[in-house]
């Protein structure tokens, strides 16, 4: 589904280029939950606007469903950390703004935001105003939005980590419960150990400066997955040893 091909990504900074990430090789496959986790500064949030066409990489390809990425696509929504909701809009509305945007027929998603705004346990919320919401609720309704149009793939920038975490483990719960529901392709962007072996069939993970692609890690842990639960936390210490592991003498 999503192809990275040799992908290396150069800044300009002030005291001259900065390597962000150097020969990335990564294939996520269809509705495949790919976790990318790394230490600050290692590359991930490069790789995610990469992969969402909104930086042209320095060097290599990447194809989503066999096209070369060029620019945003309609198939492909983007969550941030912050939940960026419009203030005058209704929460239904905001889960509705990328079928306006797209030009999409409202009538025909109504239904869609309705369910999904119950799933997300906001029921009886549709007209109230972002400001009326708890931090957490504002992610719920930024996750709606995200799914409304129902994207081929989703690309998640450590969407929770904004959030205390006892809701940040309520929230991805959640979003465990939609992705078995629902299946699709993501690639969910986190520092969070727990959030990724909760949530990942595969965790990808980044080494700094620049940011490479160090390993790949399976997790075949049977879900629901609990935290908490022994294999789901086995599966958590040993991706904790090899994020904590030294590479080429240095920590990872
Ligand atoms: N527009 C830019 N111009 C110059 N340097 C940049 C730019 N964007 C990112 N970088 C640099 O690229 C490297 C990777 O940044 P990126 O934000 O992708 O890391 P990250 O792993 O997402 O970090 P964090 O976990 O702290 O969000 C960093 O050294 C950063 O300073």
């Amino acid at each position: 589904m999503i192809v990275l091909d040799g992908v290396a990504q150069v800044f300009d900074g002030r005291a001259g280029p900065v390597q962000a990430l150097a020969g990335i090789d990564l294939e996520v496959g269809e509705n495949e939950f790919v976790a990318v986790i790394g230490r600050s500064g290692c590359g991930k949030s490069t790789l995610l606007r990469l992969v969402a066409g909104l930086l042209p990489p320095t060097r290599g390809r990447i194809f989503i469903g066999g096209e070369p990425v060029t620019k945003p696509r309609r198939d492909v929504s983007f969550m941030f950390q912050r939940p960026a909701l419009l203030p005058w809009r209704s929460v239904l509305s905001n889960v509705m703004l990328p079928i306006e945007i797209f030009g999409l027929e409202r009538k025909s998603y109504r239904d869609r935001a309705h369910e999904l705004l119950e799933l997300v346990g906001l029921r009886g919320f549709e007209k109230r105003l972002p400001h009326e919401l708890s931090g957490g609720m504002q992610q719920r309704v930024s996750l709606c939005r995200s799914l409304i149009h129902a994207p081929a793939v989703m690309l998640m920038d450590e969407p929770f980590s904004a959030l205390d975490a006892l809701t940040r483990t309520e929230l991805s719960g959640e979003l465990q419960r939609i992705q078995l529901e629902q299946p699709r392709t993501v690639v969910f962007v986190t520092h969070s150990v727990e959030e990724a072996v909760v949530l990942a069939d595969r965790v990808a993970v980044l080494t700094p400066r620049p940011g490479r692609l160090r390993k790949t890690v399976d997790l075949a842990v049977a879900r629901p997955r609990v935290p908490g639960r022994p294999d789901v936390d086995q599966a958590g210490r040993e991706l904790r040893d090899l994020l904590t592991a030294p590479v080429d003498g240095g920590a990872a």
